[in-house]
Formats: C-alpha cells, structure tokens, sequence
C-alpha cells in the first residue's frame, strides 16, 4: 500500500498538466511515421491500420514519454522495445497459477526483466547524481522523491526499477485495448464521430490565426463530457480485467448457502459480468456513450456510487465498498491508481484520433477472453480516411 503512496506526485493534476502536450506530440508524430497511418508520405490520404499493434504501441510511447521521461522514451526507438514484448509474453494465465515453469517465454521474460531495470536503474542514478529529483517530473521523480516507508526506510533502486515496471505494465494492456475498442466501436458509429468532433470546437475555440481547433489541455479535457463518457462506455462494454484474483485469508462462507471457502484458497470475480447487466443498464450489449447524461438508464449504477463513503487505504481516498455494478478499476485495498491517468492518456488520444481523422469499421471483431485482458480478436481493423 505504501507503495501506491510513492506513485502519487506522477499521477497528480500537476503533472497531468504537463503530460497532456507530450501525449499529443506522440501521437501526431506517430500518424506521421507509422505504416499503419501516414509512414512518411504527405500524400497518403486514407489507409487501414490495426488497432491491437498500433494502440498498443501508442500507448507504450505515450506513457513511457510521460511517465518515465524523455530519456526512456527515446530509447522505445531502438531493441530496447523488444524487451517490453519479451516481457509482455511471459504474461499469460498460467503464469498466475505457475510463475516459475521452465518455459523459454518465461526464460526471455526474465532477462528483459533484467535488462529493463538495469536502464531503469542507470537513469536513476545519473539523475542522482545531476541532483534531479523532481516528484512531478514523472514516475521515475516520483519515486526517486517519495519512495521513503514509515518506519523510515528508503526503497533501494533496484525496488525502485522493479516497481516501475509493475506500474507501466498495470497500463499498458488496459488502456491499449480500451482505445482500440473505442476506435472499433466509433467505426460504426459515424455520427458520434461528428458529434465528438464537433465537441473538441465547442470546448477548444477555433484559432482565428491558423482557423484549426486550439490545443487539448487538462482542464478543457474535464470539460469534454462526450469524450469521457466514450471511455467510460467503452470500459463497461469491455472491463479490461475480466478477473480479479483474491486469496482467502480467513475461511469465507458464500452469503446465502452453506459453502464455506477454505482458507489459501483463490477466488476469482468478474467485475464485467454487472457491468453487461439488463438489471442495472438499459439495453446493456449496446454502445451508448450519452447513457451516462441520461440517469433512467444507469439508476442503480448512479446510485449506488452517491451512497459509497470512502476510505483511504494509504493511497488516496477511494470508495469503501464494492457495492457499485460499475467496477472497471476495481475496488477496495488493491484498487488501481492509474484510473486519473488513463483518462488523461485515452481522452488525448481519442481526442487526437478525432481531430486528425474520420474512420470506418467494417465488422465489429468478436472478444478474446483467452488472455488476462478483455482484447478484440484479429482482424480488428479502422478504415482511416485524413480529414482536410
Ligand atoms: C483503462 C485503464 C485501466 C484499467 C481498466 C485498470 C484496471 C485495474 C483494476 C481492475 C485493478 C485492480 C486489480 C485487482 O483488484 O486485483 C487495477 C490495479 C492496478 N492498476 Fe490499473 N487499470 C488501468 C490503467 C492503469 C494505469 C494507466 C496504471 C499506471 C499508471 C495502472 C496501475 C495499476 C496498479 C499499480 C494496480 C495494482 C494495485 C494493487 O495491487 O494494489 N492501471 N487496475
């Protein structure tokens, strides 16, 4: 818990403040070097790109350019980004259930475990040594500045980088399918492409110098309803985390029958499964991102948030209880505190995808519940057409 704490100067109003020009910067110089978008030619006009390798390297860039800094980031454009899929592929069910089979994924997961943190730990220590500690520079600041527990013990750099690693991973697969879900579903949706559109002019103003849409900033980010209610659309249709793992301490009886659960044991909720519920949101299976200005259509859902008191765990206050239908980030001890983040890094993103291109999709793909993560089965495709 206290671990969480030290993440906190990173993921505050302040340094979102900060992160919102960067995010943008990637992904405009992402659609002008990607195969999948612009690749270097001006002229290209139109294209298909697909959305599970290309979210998912935006969302790599994004968060290592703002979370880790410039110094991380530039080095995504060398072999160091094939470690973070070493990395990634050692991630898998099984490991949940057998961290420690003599598997090649898992022998290549280690070393780039290894070979991450040891830059991780080089650039703490040079910025060490410039005395560049900053806590709202970004997550490597943060740490650097916080990382103290309360019985006055300094986390060694080595926790430091092994940290830094859980933390990106706890984003990178959460939000890079909750974009490319958004684009999927947008896809099919031209009109609420336009309305979106027409909302980054309502909230930014037109430049009368240039006539473009003004620059997306944190606070204008607060004020695009539309666009927030996308992504939290998006995330009830396709709770990133199917599953959330406990292991029972004490021995538990199911409320309601005679079972009791014995203590080791593991157990597993879907938090998705209220989320597509009909007893809590109208017409469930369906896409509606303006469901969430219309309370008939989420009553228990809002109203069971208003009711929640909250708590503070060491980490920030976050809602006592569970009892809410909707859960994408969880709830109780183990609650995500990247939630704030994932706002500002998918709002910018969607925002920027809006503001740059139209898009069409096809088919809706079907859903893969194989992995850890909710991801849309191949081929997810947007037909990108460059506005202007
Ligand atoms: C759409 C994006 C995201 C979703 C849906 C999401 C969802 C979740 C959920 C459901 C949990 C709780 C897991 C459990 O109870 O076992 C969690 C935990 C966590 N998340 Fe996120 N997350 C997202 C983005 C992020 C980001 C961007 C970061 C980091 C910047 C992050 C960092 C973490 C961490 C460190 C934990 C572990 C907390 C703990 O074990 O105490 N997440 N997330």
């Amino acid at each position: 818990m206290e671990q969480k704490k030290f993440a906190k100067s990173a993921l505050s109003k302040d340094a979102f403040k900060s992160y919102v020009p960067k995010i943008v910067e990637e992904i405009v110089e992402y659609f002008n070097t990607s195969s999948f978008y612009y690749g270097g030619k001006d002229d290209k006009k139109s294209g298909v790109a697909g959305v599970l390798l290309s979210q998912s390297q935006l969302t790599i860039f994004t968060a290592s350019r703002t979370l880790l800094g410039d110094e991380v980031r530039s080095k995504l454009d060398t072999n160091f980004a094939s470690y973070y899929a070493d990395l990634d592929k050692g991630f898998t069910p099984i490991n949940f259930v057998f961290p420690h089979l003599p598997l090649p994924v898992y022998w290549k997961r280690d070393a780039a475990q290894q070979k991450i943190s040891n830059t991780y730990k080089e650039i703490i220590s040079k910025r060490r040594k410039e005395g560049n500690i900053d806590a709202t520079q970004d997550l490597i600041g943060s740490l650097m500045a916080n990382a103290v527990y309360k019985d006055g013990e300094r986390m060694t750099d080595q926790h430091i980088a092994n940290l830094l690693i859980g933390i990106l991973m706890g984003g990178q697969h959460t939000s890079a399918t909750t974009s490319s879900w958004a684009l999927l579903h947008l896809g099919q949706r031209p009109e609420l492409i336009e309305a979106l559109y027409q909302e980054q002019i309502d909230v930014c103003g037109i430049d009368s110098d240039t006539n473009k849409i003004n620059s997306i900033t944190y606070e204008k980010l607060q004020d695009m309803t539309l666009l927030n209610d996308t992504i939290k659309e998006t995330l009830r249709l396709h709770s990133p985390l199917h599953s959330v793992f406990r292991k029972v301490m004490n021995p538990l009886q199911v409320p309601n029958t005679n079972y009791i659960i014995p203590k080791g044991h593991y157990i597993m909720v879907s938090t998705g499964f209220t989320m597509m519920s009909e007893e809590y949101f109208k017409n469930a299976s369906h896409f509606e991102p303006r469901r969430w200005q219309d309370p008939s259509s989420i009553p228990a859902a809002s109203n069971s948030s208003k009711k929640e008191e909250s708590i503070d765990y060491g980490f920030g206050a976050v809602s006592k209880g569970v009892s809410s239908p909707y859960l994408p980030f969880g709830g109780g001890r183990h609650r995500c505190i990247g939630e704030q983040f994932a706002y500002v890094q998918l709002g910018t993103i969607l925002a920027t995808f809006i503001r740059e291109l139209t898009w069409t999709v096809d088919k809706l793909p079907e859903i893969d519940f194989e992995s850890m993560i909710t991801l849309p089965k191949e081929p997810a495709l947007i037909n990108w057409t460059k506005r202007n």
